[in-house]
């Protein structure tokens, strides 16, 4: 039994030889060949999925340890009875802490966000997570999610056009789909920019297409986005550097870089596998998540408004910031930067104290998903 494995899979080396033969790869350089003899395909997006790649090879299963699929032509692999996965909510913890970190930045830099209007596109596991960190912020939130709303009768969903003239600040997290009637690429375009509120924030963390990029600069340029913030791109990792220094952050497809959300996507892999293969690994877990020196925390005592408190402690367990700086001082080293990552933990593995007399604080840190003591 053979399996190819990208090479970037953290915490995957060693769980499988017991089983198979693995042969680990570059992502981005696994080609026809590597494949031809394989039974199973453990892939990030790098690894483009489909006719081209899989033709007239042994494999039998492939699975993503990443939330998004659109890498793999799904369509095809299912024709040609090839078994396929991704992680579902794998990292969506990853992406709560970017945006929560956006938020903190913005709450610090730009305006306070209690009481101003959130926008979450695409209420999945990533976007329902996000608009608890718009309500831990004091912020109203509306959601947009045809798909949700055609099979939920309960779901409020709002129109996105309604939507995007509401909101001080849009949040996109829909999969990258190109048919259908709920196709989301340039979802952002020359119409829907005329729909924004004047002024507005745009975060975009799904997929680069997503947010047609000339709109989007003509969105900034016209004033009617006053700060983009992106982490995915069109043409990633030849990004426009043009774009990069009109935005108030720019990173490298990072927000779902927690060591938590990669190990969660890694676990999904091997018990896809096992499943697949019948190895004895169907409840495999990481066994120990690398720690930081110190993971507890101390809300600020000064006296400032709840929001700058909550920010604070955010910045604290990660400060998209740093992320930011990386990619403006070498927009080149797009995958690189990716590569090297540092350890974030998200905010369930940090401890948190000196909130317990502020009802209201402890709420908006539980929202987050702290642990307070
Ligand atoms: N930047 C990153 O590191 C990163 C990390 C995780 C996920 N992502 C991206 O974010 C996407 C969302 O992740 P998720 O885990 O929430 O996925 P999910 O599948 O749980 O949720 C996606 C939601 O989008 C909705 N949707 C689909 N088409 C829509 C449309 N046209 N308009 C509005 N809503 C629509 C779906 O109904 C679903 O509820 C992923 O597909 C991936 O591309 C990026
Ligand atoms: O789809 C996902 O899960 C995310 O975009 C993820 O961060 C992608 O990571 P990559 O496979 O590009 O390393």
């Amino acid at each position: 039994m053979l399996i190819v494995a990208d090479d970037k899979i953290p915490f995957l080396k060693g769980v499988l030889e017991p089983y198979a033969r693995v042969v680990y790869i570059p992502g981005i350089d696994i080609g026809p060949e590597d494949v031809k003899e394989a039974d199973g395909l453990i892939i990030r997006t790098r690894t483009k999925v489909d006719k081209s790649l899989l033709e007239g090879s042994n494999v039998k299963a492939v699975v993503s340890s990443t939330i998004g699929t659109d890498h793999m032509d799904l369509p095809w692999l299912e024709e040609n009875g090839i078994a396929w996965a991704n992680a579902p909510g794998c990292n969506s913890g990853s992406v709560k802490q970017y945006v929560a970190s956006v938020f903190a930045a913005l709450e610090m830099d730009y305006f306070p966000l209690r009481g101003k209007t959130l926008g979450v596109v695409g209420v999945g596991n990533v976007g329902s997570k996000v608009a608890k960190v718009g309500e831990a912020f004091g912020m109203k939130v509306l959601l947009n999610d045809p798909p949700r709303a055609a099979v939920e009768t309960d779901f409020r969903n709002v129109d996105l056009n309604v939507l995007l003239q509401m909101s001080d600040v849009v949040t996109f997290h829909v999969p990258l789909t190109r048919d259908g009637m709920y196709a989301t690429e340039y979802l952002l375009n020359d119409t829907t920019l005329m729909m924004m509120k004047r002024g507005s924030v745009l975060i975009n963390s799904s997929r680069g297409e997503v947010v047609e990029q000339r709109v989007l600069m003509k969105g900034i340029s016209s004033g009617l986005i006053d700060r983009a913030i992106l982490d995915v791109w069109e043409h990633e990792p030849d990004i426009s550097v043009e774009l990069l220094e009109r935005l108030m952050i720019g990173t490298p497809h990072v927000a779902g870089y927690s060591v938590d959300g990669k190990a969660n996507g890694t676990a999904a892999a091997v018990q896809f596998m096992s499943r697949q293969f019948g190895f004895d690994l169907d409840n495999w877990q990481p066994s120990e998540l690398p720690v930081l020196d110190d993971m507890s925390l101390i809300v600020s005592d000064v006296d400032e408004r709840l929001n700058l408190k909550l920010a604070k402690a955010v910045i604290s367990t990660y400060d998209v910031k740093d992320d930011a700086i990386r990619l403006v001082e070498d927009p080149g080293n797009f995958e690189t930067i990716r590569g090297n990552y540092p350890v974030r933990r998200e905010f369930p593995a940090w401890t948190i104290s000196g909130a317990k007399e502020n009802p209201e604080l402890k709420k908006s840190l539980s929202l987050l998903g702290f642990k307070i003591q």
